[in-house]
């Protein structure tokens, strides 16, 4: 079972910031997404308003066409991990904390948990409080997993990890994903690591949405033109520049937006390479500009 999600004209506003800036997006169930954006730039209350952890107040939001907030029924099937491992009772120990996601997640797999606890070596017995980050991050993985939930959201929640932690956790979710489809965010800062999953990637901004593609439509996007200076300013005439680099005679002009078969036909008569561009660039050209 999967869900998709429904956002419309969504805005959120703390005092003297606007989080979240009439957003509207459809994403669409059973697929891996990956939520971008800079520090501040409202993917955590994006996800926190998803997962019906407050109210929506301006603008609507629904899973499965239905609404979140305070619906137990529809939350039960919406996992959102965070990284700051925030949903841990004070004083509660990690069997305590599995012993809760048996019990209130309809759809929890006591294997798979078991699997992750072992893989990540999380001593089932102590107190979550006195877990190490990396231990805190493996817990909210094998929960977020283990819960089954057709709508599953981690939110940064497995930067805690090392790196082979962090690889055998991929291939965990990605196997587990295949066996059991279900809709997955995951917000991250670690782009190109993470890529390989993404089906589809969502750019925010300031709280705006500024992309939202299939992760190939959206690395095709973005192409380098390196040539003669005259030659590349000639060709990205009329184009979105992202960014320029010049050395001497030479031009590196990245561009956003689909460049046509016989555009690219004309690059090559003009000695012009088009190379792709690495996701996490596009990323950062297209999130450029003052932090929020
Ligand atoms: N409870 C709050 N009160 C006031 N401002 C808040 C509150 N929570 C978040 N903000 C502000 O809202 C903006 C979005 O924050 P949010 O945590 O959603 O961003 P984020 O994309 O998850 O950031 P990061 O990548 O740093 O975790 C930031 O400017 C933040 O300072």
């Amino acid at each position: 079972m999967t869900f998709g999600i429904d956002i419309q004209n969504l805005t959120v506003r703390y005092p003297g910031v606007t989080a979240v800036d009439d957003l509207t997006l459809k994403l669409e169930g059973g697929k891996i997404y990956g939520l971008l954006g800079r520090n501040g730039s409202g993917k955590t209350t994006l996800l926190s308003l998803i997962a019906a952890f407050r109210r929506v107040t301006d603008g609507s939001i629904l899973v499965d066409g239905r609404v979140p907030f305070e619906n137990e029924e529809l939350t039960q099937d919406i996992c959102l991990v965070r990284e700051s491992g925030d949903t841990v009772v004070e004083g509660e120990s990690v069997k305590g904390v599995l012993r809760r996601g048996r019990r209130f997640r309809p759809r929890w797999d006591d294997d798979l948990a078991q699997r992750l606890i072992d893989l990540f070596q999380v001593p089932v017995n102590r107190g979550v409080t006195k877990l190490s980050r990396g231990q805190r991050s493996a817990l909210g993985i094998a929960v977020g997993l283990a819960s089954r939930a057709p709508l599953t959201m981690l939110d940064e929640s497995y930067l805690g990890l090392d790196a082979p932690s962090r690889y055998a956790f991929y291939d965990v979710l990605l196997e587990d994903y295949m066996e059991h489809p279900r809709t997955i965010i995951l917000s991250t800062h670690l782009i190109e690591e993470v890529a390989r999953l993404f089906e589809q990637v969502v750019i925010i901004d300031r709280g705006r949405l500024v992309a939202h593609d299939d992760t190939e439509t959206l690395r095709m996007r973005g192409a380098a033109v390196v040539g003669p200076a005259a030659a590349v300013d000639d060709f990205t005439t009329g184009m979105t520049v992202l960014g320029e680099q010049r050395l001497g005679g030479t031009k590196s002009v990245t561009v956003y937006g689909e460049i046509p078969a016989d555009a690219r036909t004309v690059a090559t008569d003009w000695g012009l390479e088009l190379s792709p561009v690495a996701l996490q660039d596009l990323f950062v050209h297209l999130t450029k500009g003052d932090p929020a």
